[in-house]
């Protein structure tokens, strides 16, 4: 049989100009010094590059990657929203996004009246929405709210009207990004079943989202992007394996593009005292901040694959401090793939008075935390706070994760051991 192609993209890059205020050397980020040394250029930067693969008709294909890794960027490619700076992609069919929430909505419309908005948006006249409006109204579960603006819809609702449309749309290949993830995990299942009836239909699915579980549930083969370039493409066990493996990595350098910018960040580096490394805490990290007067050093989970046999979970969080905190509190968030916080608890919480620490102490928690979580990729958010919880010392989003394998999936954000008895009076009928 042959193989026939949906999707076929070839050496894509997607380079963006931002103006940007350029702290000239390292050294200067961290002595204050770094209104006076910096200036604005404009920089170049690759969102994406030479990024080729192929998609046959039919696949349910993933798209993972960490955040700014590119994903939505070739998104918008694939979908004509974006022109790729070099390279070509070519589409075998009609091809209908499903990409940003809110595109061809208007929120002082009804959801009836969006309904008709964005239905001619997609091409269909108002006699052919007259026909599918009440199966998109049922697809969404929305049929209390239809007469109410659609400011008032939560983002959940209104991405189950939006992808309801979305479903109605003839197309050959349909684009999905992670605007899924607001909706609740049962309209999720829903979608899936959908995307599996496509299949039969030879309806290419593009999937990009972080949740693993989902990945590994449904998608044929996936793809892996890093730092703008695919690192592989494969089975979906691989592929996820190695999504998970990036977070023990610290994240790409910042691509550069121009000689000039090249030279300054070779500069850079010079710049950098080696008799005085600057500790890494102090780096920029969007997903680490606080005043660093105690930083978290280590932090170890027990495991990275939890399965049901594992009936808990051991966290081990090492800080130390560079100056003396009066009274630290010490926490942790337990996040799943899609951001919802699952559980949390602090040292105050469990009993514990605000600890004391003195400059250059080291402190140790131990969390054991039961095995509660349901299947797919988890992360941990370990906190330090003080002065009552005002201040922050360090407080640090996707520290560490674990991955949950259970042998029963059910759509909940949780999945604890349930064990049930069952006990039936065989003779109940005789008794009657
Ligand atoms: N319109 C734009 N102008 C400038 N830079 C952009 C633009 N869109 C994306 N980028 C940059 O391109 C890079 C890739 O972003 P992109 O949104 O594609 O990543 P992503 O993998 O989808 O991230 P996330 O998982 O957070 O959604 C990022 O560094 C981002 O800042």
């Amino acid at each position: 049989m042959t193989r026939e192609v949906a999707l076929s993209v070839t050496g894509v890059s997607k380079r963006f100009t931002l103006p940007h205020e350029r702290i000239t050397t390292v050294k200067s980020l961290f002595t204050g010094l770094a209104k006076r040394r910096s200036k604005i250029v404009n920089e170049d930067q690759y969102a994406l590059q030479d990024i080729s693969f192929e998609v046959e008709q039919g696949e349910f294909f993933g798209i993972v990657g960490r955040n700014g890794s590119g994903k939505s960027t070739l998104l918008k490619i694939l979908a004509g929203i974006y022109q790729p700076t070099t390279g070509n992609v070519v589409k075998n069919g009609r091809l209908v996004p499903f990409i940003e929430l809110g595109v061809g909505f208007n929120p002082e419309l009804t959801g009836r009246e969006n309904v008709y908005l964005n239905g001619a948006m997609l091409g269909f006249s108002s006699r052919e929405i007259d026909a599918l409006y009440e199966d998109i109204v049922e697809f969404a579960e929305l049929e209390k709210f239809m007469d109410q603006k659609l400011k008032n819809y939560s983002s959940g609702m209104q991405v189950r009207l939006a992808f309801s449309m979305a479903t109605r749309t003839k197309t050959d290949i349909l684009l999905v990004d992670e605007v899924l993830a607001v909706g609740d995990a049962d309209f999720q299942r829903k979608c899936y079943t959908y995307f599996k009836s496509l299949k039969k239909q030879k309806v290419t699915v593009i999937f990009v989202t972080h949740d693993m579980s989902a990945v590994v549930e449904h998608c044929d083969r996936a793809m892996l992007v890093e730092g703008s370039r695919i690192v592989s493409i494969g089975d979906t066990d691989k592929i996820t394996k190695q999504y998970i493996q990036l977070f023990q990595q610290p994240a790409p350098a910042p691509r550069i593009e121009s000689e000039e910018q090249a030279a300054e960040a070779a500069q850079a580096q010079g710049d950098q005292q080696p008799e005085e490394p600057e500790p890494q805490v102090e780096e920029q990290d969007r997903k680490r901040w606080g005043n660093k007067r105690a930083a978290f050093t280590r932090i170890d989970v027990s495991s990275s694959q939890v399965t049901d046999a594992d009936d808990t979970i051991s966290i081990t969080c090492t800080a130390k401090a560079r100056e003396s905190v009066e009274d630290a509190v010490f926490g942790f968030l337990i996040k799943n793939a899609s951001g919802n916080p699952i559980l949390g608890t602090n040292t105050l919480i469990k009993g514990q008075r605000p600890m004391s620490l003195t400059e250059g102490q080291q402190v140790v928690v131990r969390w054991t935390v039961p095995n509660v979580f349901n299947d797919g990729l988890h992360w941990l958010e370990p906190a330090i706070v003080h002065n009552g919880g005002i201040d922050v010392c360090d407080w640090w989003e996707e520290a560490a994760s674990f991955t949950v394998v259970r042998k029963e999936r059910t759509p909940y954000i949780i999945s604890p051991t349930i064990d049930v008895v069952v006990e039936k009076d065989q003779d109940a009928w005789q008794m009657s």
